[in-house]
């Protein structure tokens, strides 16, 4: 961990906040050469902390020890300059390993994703949360999605018995929930929007005091990306309009085509921008040929910001 609390606390709080997708070669195994490229691209744009092994980096399709390679990549890559996150999560037990590794390889917080498979009841959640972040010093940012969603009286009590819980990630875009937990939890944590495609929701985030979100998108289309941050927080409506029916309506039609697209779609848009990161691994599938010069068409309207 290199940052303080209080220093996580306030870039994961303000500032776009970006998930590299996870480079894979052509044997499907993870890419460290193309990796470290990646990542110093990525932050030499305007971002304020780096999450990896995040959905759109295929944790859910990542063994412990790539994800310990991950990890140790990443924060050697950052080397201090700007916070880095990665995921746990999936049972309680594997949660506690992957918050190790990343803990042992000098992450400064991990993302909690919701348990594997199973239906949960709110009190289990709210162990299976406690677990986790009381075998870790580092930083959780829960992420409130799936299987795994907290109401506002869960995320209290987490907030209350859980010091280093530092932020909910919102992964569902109900808007009521979600504002309820804000309205209960107070600046207690920091809220973070985290839907698939989160600029289609971040208007609406803005709107009850999420004041940042993750971009997927940034992955293939970062100017753009930080251009439509800029000008949502700034209020400056018509451009936030014109990029949203230029790019995003139009991308989360493409999107919806598919399950799993919110993924596949970036790594297609990586490939077509001369950032390749391989294939998506199952079950996830990459998109079509013509679903890609669809993707394309769309990147050359996004160049435009
Ligand atoms: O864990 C993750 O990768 C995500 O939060 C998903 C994306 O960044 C999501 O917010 C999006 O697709 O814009």
């Amino acid at each position: 961990m290199t940052f303080s609390r209080e220093a996580v606390i306030n870039a994961i709080g303000d500032g776009l906040l970006s998930f590299p997708i996870t480079d894979f070669d052509s044997q499907g195994r993870f890419d460290e050469a193309s990796y470290r490229k990646r990542l110093e691209w990525f932050i030499s744009h305007e971002i304020s902390a780096v999450f990896v092994a995040g959905g759109t980096g295929e944790f859910f399709s990542l063994s412990i020890d790539e994800y310990r390679d991950i990890v140790r990549v990443a924060v050697e890559v950052i080397d201090g300059r700007l916070p880095v996150i990665a995921s746990a999560g999936l049972s309680v037990e594997t949660g506690k390993a992957f918050a190790k590794a990343a803990e042992e390889a000098g992450a400064d917080g991990i993302l909690l994703m919701p348990p594997y498979l199973t239906e949960c009841p709110q009190d289990g959640l709210v162990e299976y949360a406690r677990q986790i972040c009381d075998a870790t010093a580092i930083n959780v940012i829960y992420y409130n999605r799936g299987n795994g969603i907290l109401n506002a009286s869960s995320v209290q009590q987490l907030a209350d018995h859980c010091p280093n819980l530092v932020g909910l990630k919102d992964g569902k875009g109900d808007i009521q929930a979600l504002n309820k937990i804000v309205k209960t939890v107070g600046d207690r944590l920091v809220y973070i929007g985290g839907v698939p495609t989160a600029e289609i929701f971040a208007e609406a985030y803005v709107s009850i005091g999420v004041n940042t979100y993750s971009s997927a998108v940034f992955n293939f289309v970062p100017e753009m990306a930080v251009t439509f941050y800029k000008e949502l927080r700034k209020g400056n409506k018509d451009v936030v309009k014109q990029i949203t029916n230029d790019f995003f309506i139009p991308f989360v039609d493409l999107r919806d085509r598919k399950a799993g697209y919110a993924v596949s779609l970036i790594k297609a848009g990586a490939a077509i921008v001369g950032r390749p990161a391989g294939n998506v691994r199952a079950p996830l599938v990459m998109p079509t040929n013509e679903e890609c010069l669809l993707l394309e068409a769309l990147i050359k309207v996004a160049k435009k910001y």
